[in-house]
């Protein structure tokens, strides 16, 4: 998966990117009204339920029960609500959804102009309020699922930061602000006297009704590009059951679904039991009311942190993995509450719980609306949907009940006893099943195995995610010769070439930089001097050209021969930027190689033969070349910072180094470089032993020496450094 990351913009700069689309642009707009419809719908609906009867115990039925009625067609409805998403037409889905919304709703207070039965008029609310939260049930995935079709990859999550925190954060304080300004302007206008039709939740009521209108119109008429993604036309869908079962079997049966899904209800249910149990943990705390309503702004306080900042914080790593991590963050938090005794810690823990659960919920939209496919992502919204309001019901009231039913025991250890309330092992339980969510999210969506995650997250964090390594291209051997300038390498590539393709074996011989068309260009701009007047080269477009000529390379040259089986012998890798660049330049070594890790895919040599001499001497080899190149014209001291830096790699990983005097003859460097490349190509072994054999017989003969005078052993001449 590509990772969906944010761009450099700041945040203020992504969101007027994602406002510059005109549809969605409506479409946010569409959202905020429909949003605070639903909030005014809550508060208005319930209280005005309450103001039918006198009583308060009726009261708090008529309250509740509209309440209930609004959870319930998740259940009902929820599975089969993706269907008609990515079934039908979304914008008419929606405006049919909207029309329907504005008409029950605007029947509430209707109802009760038409009559004075308070248990008539309580029943019709109780039933408006069950078709208005079906009908939302329809409408959200339809939205949900379109959002992607308006925007780019890569501003969806910008796009689902502003629509969450429209949604629970600016809506619900500007419903409330509404419905406090319509009962001022009630009272302003009608005084306290006011007529039946205008008492404040009637007004509340109406004018949410209009909500939908205008937002029914905006769709229908604004938002046209919602139309149109259809390819297929309706005759060639299956049945609407067929589509149903195969939206459950699609959540079940991929990988990512389905750990998106668990990890989501993993989240919520940790957060539900949070809610549950906070009262009694308050208790808990030996604090009181006031601890229970700081406990929840807190975490709600998080959750905004999490959606506003978490993009920024994490950076570039791969949203699947942010998505676990978030929900393992979320876990551990529980944990930590479980164990808190004091209110600081718990505070603390209720921050981290925001922070973890916003995060997942942020990341894990995105997942869904930028990695489902079109055609399935109404039902795998809408099972979200349900699920969640599920989970977050199921796992709610029954902590409550748990924790109320547990009370507080004292464990008795004989020479030490202490009370324990039962919200602890309950949060504790909920702790570890949201790490445990977290987990098996990150085991079905994992998108780099082999990537050390934290590291991966620390490097994001920097700026730097870790590339999954992919440091073997099959079959073929990977063998790098470096060294210093004039140090024999290019000498020493055509030797060893030619001794392998001897044996039979395909050779191909290739170099860094300028192996390719492309590179040529790019080594150009590398190597020749700037004519008279000229730019310099800064270091780090330095290092970024050799990398790009890497990346190039890499791609079309190296991995293509190795998987074809062949030895590639490249005169120069990523030991030379490290060297050159990193210690002859001086720029950070770790940014340079994870420069060359990103432009490699982690591709690593299996050897990598080094050259060793004195810049000196290799430099007055390569003077009689011809004129000096912009880096041989470097200061000495800069090629004898190159060259340590090139030892300092070799005796960091001595097995894959092969350190050789280069003040040895070309034939006796020669030879050490096969005695040790036979041990990688077994199949030729005996093969290169007779190659080895037949230039020991040349040698002798010439020399009247015994072969083996400069054996590969006494090359190095600095032992200890190989
Ligand atoms: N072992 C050796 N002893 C003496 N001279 C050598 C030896 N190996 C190579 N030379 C000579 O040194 C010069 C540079 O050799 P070569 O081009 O192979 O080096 P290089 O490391 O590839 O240089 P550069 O990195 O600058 O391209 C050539 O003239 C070559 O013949
Ligand atoms: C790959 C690579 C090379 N260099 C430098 C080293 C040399 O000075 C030139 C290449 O010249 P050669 O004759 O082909 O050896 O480029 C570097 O600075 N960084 C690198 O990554």
């Amino acid at each position: 998966m590509a990772a969906i990351a944010s761009s450099d913009l700041s945040g203020f700069g992504e969101l007027q990117a994602v406002l510059r689309i005109r549809a969605f642009r409506r479409l946010w707009a569409v959202l905020g009204l429909s949003s605070l419809g639903d909030w005014l719908g809550l508060l208005a609906a319930s209280t005005f339920a309450a103001a039918q009867v006198k009583d308060s115990t009726a009261q708090g039925v008529a309250f509740g029960s509209v309440i209930a009625v609004r959870l319930l067609p998740a259940l009902v409805l929820g599975p089969v609500a993706g269907v008609f998403a990515d079934r039908f037409d979304r914008r008419y889905t929606m405006v049919v959804c909207d029309l329907l919304r504005f008409l029950f709703f605007a029947s509430i207070p209707a109802a009760a102009l038409v009559t004075r039965d308070a248990a008539l008029v309580i029943g019709w609310t109780a039933v408006a309020t069950f078709v208005i939260e079906t009908v939302a049930m329809i409408w959200t995935p339809a939205k949900e699922a379109s959002v992607p079709n308006l925007l780019p990859r890569a501003r969806l999550e910008t796009a689902n930061q502003l629509t969450l925190a429209t949604t629970y954060g600016i809506t619900p304080v500007v419903g409330a602000l509404v419905l406090i300004g319509l009962q001022w302007l009630v009272l302003a206008i009608f005084g306290p006297d006011e007529p039946r039709w205008a008492e404040p939740s009637n007004v509340a009521l109406w004018f949410n009704a209009l909500t939908f209108l205008a937002t029914a119109a905006t769709v229908f008429f604004g938002i046209r590009e919602i139309s149109g993604r259809r390819t297929a036309g309706v005759e060639r869908k299956p049945g609407m059951i067929r589509e149903f079962t195969q939206g459950w079997a699609f959540v079940s049966r991929t990988p990512l679904v389905r750990g998106l899904v668990l990890g989501i209800f993993g989240a919520f249910a940790g957060g539900g039991v949070v809610v549950g149990t906070a009262k009694f943990y308050a208790v808990s705390l030996s604090a009181g009311d006031a601890a229970f309503a700081l406990l929840f702004a807190v975490l709600f306080l998080g959750l905004g942190v999490g959606i506003a900042t978490g993009p920024k914080l994490v950076g570039a790593l791969s949203r699947r993995r942010w998505f676990g991590l978030s929900i393992i963050l979320a876990g551990g938090s529980v944990l930590i509450l479980a164990f808190a005794t004091h209110l600081a810690v718990a505070v603390g823990g209720a921050l981290l719980v925001g922070v973890g659960a916003g995060m997942a919920f942020l990341s894990g939209t995105t997942l869904l609306g930028g990695e489902v496919a079109d055609d399935m992502r109404g039902r795998a919204f809408a099972f979200v949907q349900m699920g969640t309001r599920v989970v977050l019901m199921l796992t709610i009231s029954l902590s409550s009940i748990i924790v109320g039913a547990g009370g507080t025991r004292q464990i008795n250890l004989g020479f030490y006893h202490f009370d324990i309330s039962s919200t602890r092992p309950l949060l504790a339980i909920a702790g570890i099943f949201g790490v445990f969510a977290g987990l098996f999210a990150l085991r079905q969506m994992d998108d780099k195995p082999g990537v050390p995650i934290l590291l991966d997250l620390l490097g994001s964090i920097r700026g730097r995610p870790l590339s999954p390594d992919n440091p073997k291209a099959a079959q073929g051997v990977f063998i790098v010769f470096e060294g210093g300038e004039g140090a024999g390498k290019s000498t020493q590539v055509d030797r060893l070439a030619e001794a392998l393709r001897r044996v039979g074996r395909e050779v191909v011989v290739t170099h860094e930089p300028g192996a390719t068309p492309i590179g040529r260009g790019i080594r150009g701009l590398l190597l020749d001097h700037p004519a008279d007047g000229g730019e310099e080269l800064t270091p780090r477009a330095e290092a970024l050209l050799y990398a790009a000529d890497r990346a190039h390379h890499v791609a079309s040259v190296v991995r293509p021969a190795l998987e074809h089986g062949a030895v590639v012998i490249s005169d120069r890798y990523v030991d030379s930027s490290l060297a050159y660049q990193g210690a002859g330049r001086t720029l950070p070594v770790e940014e340079v190689s994870w420069l060359s890790k990103w432009a490699t895919g982690g591709l690593k040599p299996d050897l990598v033969v080094l050259l060793d001499l004195d810049p000196a001497v290799g430099l007055a080899r390569a003077g009689r070349r011809g004129e000096a190149d912009r880096l041989e014209s470097e200061s000495l001291a800069f090629h004898e910072r190159v060259r340590y830096a090139f030892l300092d790699l070799a005796s960091a990983d001595p097995s894959r180094y092969l350190v050789l005097d280069a003040t040895n003859s070309i034939d006796a460097l020669a030879e050490g470089v096969l005695q040790r490349v036979r041990h990688l190509i077994p199949e030729h072994e005996t093969s290169i032993d007779t190659v080895l054999h037949d230039a020991a017989q040349v040698a002798t003969t010439l020399t009247g020496d015994e072969a083996g005078d400069e054996s590969p052993s006494d090359l190095s001449g600095k032992g200890s450094r190989v």
